[in-house]
């Protein structure tokens, strides 16, 4: 850690470079630099800020969010040059003294610091990938209203989370591949399960077996195929009929895929929105059951799944739902995070002490932020910090 006189000003960036995707949060106060839209931002959200300690009183800004794959990463660093974001969007020089830190979670944090700092003399100031999940996590749940939801029948249905009844939970981060860490308060955390059959795999298996040339395009054509052209179902097996002594009924899946074993097909004979659809069904419902197991294991309640796999994408949330109400014989249901694909990042924004992020209350944010019901696009913040 370097003494705070040879420190930049704070940047209000932090970054997490994921195996898959790069995440950018940051800050802005209303009147600075506002940068016009672009097309790779996920929201723009408003922020309220306090100018330092006690009732003093708001001065009002934004967050905002970028994505870039992590295959391209010189495009984000271009992006955070063009902003000059690492400098908190003032188009100054930095002293060279000092030093421009910014905090940075997920591998890439390691992998890339070289690269942050030969092309834009960043300092990475390294932050545990889990504890970012987890904090960018509480906070979410915490401070921000309508951030959970159930999703059924096709309808989001948000729950307000009394913030002091929240732990302990499941967090089931479905990245590249998965992490489910039970959290019990702020950085109480375990990791206790993981799976490396995730994003990365659908989006891997996926363009190898159907060409797509982007994961939207992957996703997109599961909209529409059926996955029961390769999927083995329980009546395929049993000759139409359930196999109800062990409670499985025809048009339950027997075997994912199992269709494909055929000898009188090729790849070629199969539509690409059945192959996207199979799989996506096959590694939402595997994450589902796995969750649902590890919450059992635990006695949790709850359970919240983030990463930018779910992308709000209707069939994946679906179907992990139906997966972990069918597993629990309905006593336990899936939650979804509207920032799912953020915690990390948001976690690392936070980790910058001077923000005091932790001292946000449901309660001020609605004393403070009495315009939140404008803001449609999700978060609305207050944070204690200085301008
Ligand atoms: N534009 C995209 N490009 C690639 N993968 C995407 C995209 N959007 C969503 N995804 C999915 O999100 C996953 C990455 O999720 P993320 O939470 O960012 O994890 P990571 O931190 O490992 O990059 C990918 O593996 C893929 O399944
Ligand atoms: C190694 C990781 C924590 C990296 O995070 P990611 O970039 O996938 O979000 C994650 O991919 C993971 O938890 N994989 C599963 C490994 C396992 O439990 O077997």
């Amino acid at each position: 850690m370097l003494p705070a006189e040879s420190r930049a000003p704070m940047p209000h960036l932090a970054i997490d470079i994921g195996g898959s995707l790069i995440k950018l949060v940051y800050y802005s106060r209303n009147g600075d630099w506002l940068p016009e839209d672009n097309k790779i931002w996920s929201s723009k959200e408003s922020l309220g800020v306090s100018n330092g300690e006690g009732n003093h009183p708001l001065s009002e800004g934004r967050l905002h969010f970028a994505k870039f794959e992590t295959s391209k990463i010189n495009d984000c660093i271009e992006f955070i040059r063009s902003k000059q974001l690492h400098v908190g969007g003032q188009h100054h020089e930095v002293p060279s003294k000092n030093k421009i830190i910014i905090k940075a979670t997920g591998g890439g944090a390691f992998k890339f610091t070289d690269l942050f700092k030969e092309k834009l003399g960043i300092v990475l100031d390294k932050e545990d990938e889990m504890d970012c999940l987890v904090a960018g996590a509480n906070f979410l749940l915490k401070a921000v209203q309508r951030e959970a939801f159930f999703y059924m029948d096709g309808q989001k249905q948000f729950v307000q989370i009394d913030h002091k009844d929240l732990y302990p939970y499941l967090l089931v981060n479905i990245g590249s591949g998965v992490s489910m860490i039970k959290v019990d308060g702020d950085g109480k955390f375990e990791r206790v399960s993981g799976t490396s059959v995730g994003g990365g795999t659908f989006w891997g298996l996926g363009r190898l077996l159907t060409k797509c040339q982007s994961f939207d395009e992957l996703l997109e054509l599961s909209h529409v195929g059926n996955n029961r052209v390769i999927d083995m179902l329980v009546g395929d097996i049993y000759g139409g009929t359930d196999y109800a002594k062990i409670g499985l009924s025809s048009t339950n899946i027997a075997s994912s895929f199992g269709k494909a074993i055929s000898v009188d097909k090729e790849l070629e004979d199969y539509q690409p929105e059945d192959i996207s659809r199979s799989l996506l069904r096959m590694i939402s419902n595997n994450i589902g059951q796995i969750a649902y197991l590890n919450a059992l294991r635990y006695g949790l309640k709850r359970i919240f799944f983030g990463g930018f796999f779910i992308r709000g994408h209707a069939y994946t949330m679906d179907t992990i739902s139906v997966a972990v109400h069918y597993w629990s014989k309905g006593e336990a249901q899936a939650m979804f995070l509207r920032h799912e694909g953020f915690l990390g990042a948001l976690g690392a924004f936070a980790s910058y002490e001077r923000h005091g992020f932790d001292d946000l209350t449901a309660h001020q944010l609605a004393q403070l932020c009495p315009r939140r019901e404008s803001c449609s696009e999700g978060i609305l913040i207050c944070v204690h910090g200085r301008k």
